[in-house]
């Protein structure tokens, strides 16, 4: 990689901000932590920056606030868990300050309290508008706490935000965490030329995200198996009345290219056969399971996919040479919707001969819940930043950092 490493740089005494990528999954009210995945894989540059006496900030963003302060989206229990980790790692008795604001007088002095070899966390960057518009005051404010800048935000990358990109204009130098390097390289090379057939797995809940992905894989992938909320908009493309299940009615059209385009590049496309309805969003909603391709049943929606197409999906994935997942196959975080995404998690795990990374928040974390995240190749902290990566997009959060020189 041409730009600049953590490793190259001379962090003694200085003030370190890094961006991290804590948005890790919480449960419904927000106050516990499901999965510390994305807390864990920052140890080591953390710890490196430690070791190396840097003045260490942390900063990230936790869920989509909208600009606007959310007690639900705070990171007061990462702060938490991340004292335990480093306690665990580092010593006893070890503290992790935490700034209620992540810009301001209080952020300010409390950066620069900061002694070498102690942390502080900022509160959540999107509680500030100014983040996600890469508001360049804001940037600035941000980088007037600190010397050296450091990304080590994978999950972030493919966001052109203020502490992701437009930090890097103020401040001198811009580098590389561990996380991110590995990353990068791991992907870098795993995807560079993958053996085939190459099998892509797509669904989860960021649909208009993660629907403009699809046309530069369908260069790329021999089939694209789609589950999970990014179902509905293509069943509905292609006809069917999906009840109340999530649905992007804008990207209808982006669904309908893509399944054409699909068939004229002879990619295998897939999409389930079958769904297990509930009559609301909710753990305890009555369920139903439902097949074929007639309207479902009104007012009920899909918060998972059917047995048939777990059986559908595995048999594509049996066969597979490269995997790459992100996406959960249903609502996994309520149990009866839980089936889909633990069914093809034990598929892909099953396929020992294939190069498997699943990627994402929340993938990951259902990896884990289904237990078989050691039988994966590799575990990434990117949902949609992988998929980018793989495109072939350069992300903006690494473009912005410093060349080696
Ligand atoms: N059918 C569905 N309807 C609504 N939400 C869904 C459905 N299937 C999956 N989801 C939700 O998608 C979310 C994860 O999506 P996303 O953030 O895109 O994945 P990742 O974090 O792995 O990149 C999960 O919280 C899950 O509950
Ligand atoms: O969780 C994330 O992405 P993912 O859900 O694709 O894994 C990243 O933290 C990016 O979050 P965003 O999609 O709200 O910008
Ligand atoms: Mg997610």
């Amino acid at each position: 990689m041409a730009k600049l490493s953590i490793r190259d740089l001379d962090l003694q005494h200085k003030h370190v901000f890094i961006r991290v990528d804590f948005n890790v999954p919480l449960t419904e009210d927000g106050s516990e932590i499901t999965d510390d995945t994305r807390i864990k894989e920052t140890l080591p540059t953390i710890e490196y920056a430690l070791k190396h006496k840097a003045k260490v900030i942390l900063a990230s963003h936790l869920g989509r606030p909208k600009g606007k302060v959310n007690p639900r989206y705070s990171l007061r229990p990462v702060v938490d868990r991340l004292r335990v980790l480093l306690d665990h790692e580092i010593g006893d008795a070890f503290n992790v300050a935490f700034s209620p604001d992540c810009v301001g007088e209080i952020a300010t002095e409390m950066s620069r309290q900061l002694e070498s070899g102690q942390v502080l966390l900022l509160e959540n960057l999107r509680f500030h508008a100014e983040e996600e518009a890469n508001d360049p005051g804001f940037a600035k404010k941000l980088a007037s706490l600190c010397e050296i800048y450091i990304n080590d935000a994978f999950g972030s990358a493919h966001r052109a935000h203020a502490s992701t990109e437009g930090i890097t204009h103020f401040v001198k130098q811009s580098a590389a965490g561990l996380l991110m390097e590995k990353e990068l390289s791991y992907l870098g090379k795993a995807l560079e030329a993958p053996e085939k057939p190459f099998v892509a797995i797509l669904g989860g809940a960021k649909v208009s995200d993660k629907i403009q992905v699809i046309d530069n894989l369908l260069g790329k992938v021999d089939a694209l198996l789609i589950g999970g909320g990014m179902a509905y908009t293509f069943l509905k493309a292609k006809g069917q009345d999906v009840g109340k299940s999530l649905l992007e009615a804008d990207k209808i059209e982006t669904a309908k290219e893509a399944i054409a385009k699909a068939e004229a590049k002879g990619v295998r496309f897939l999409l389930p056969v079958d769904h297990k309805l509930a009559d609301k969003f909710a753990a305890d909603a009555k369920t139903q399971i439902f097949e074929g391709d007639g309207p479902f049943p009104a007012d009920w929606m899909a918060l998972d996919i059917g047995p048939k197409t777990i059986e559908l999906f595995s048999d594509e994935i049996i066969g597979a040479k490269t995997i790459v997942w992100n996406g959960p196959m249903g609502v996994f975080e309520f149990p009866a919707f839980a089936a889909g995404t633990i069914g093809i998690a034990q598929a892909v795990a099953d396929n020992a001969t294939a190069v498997s990374i699943v990627g994402g928040g929340d993938s990951v974390s259902a990896v884990k819940q289904a237990g078989v995240a050691d039988r994966i190749t590799h575990i990434s902290t990117g949902g949609g930043a992988s998929l980018e990566f793989l495109e072939g997009k350069k992300l903006p959060g690494v473009e912005a950092l410093s060349e080696r020189t």
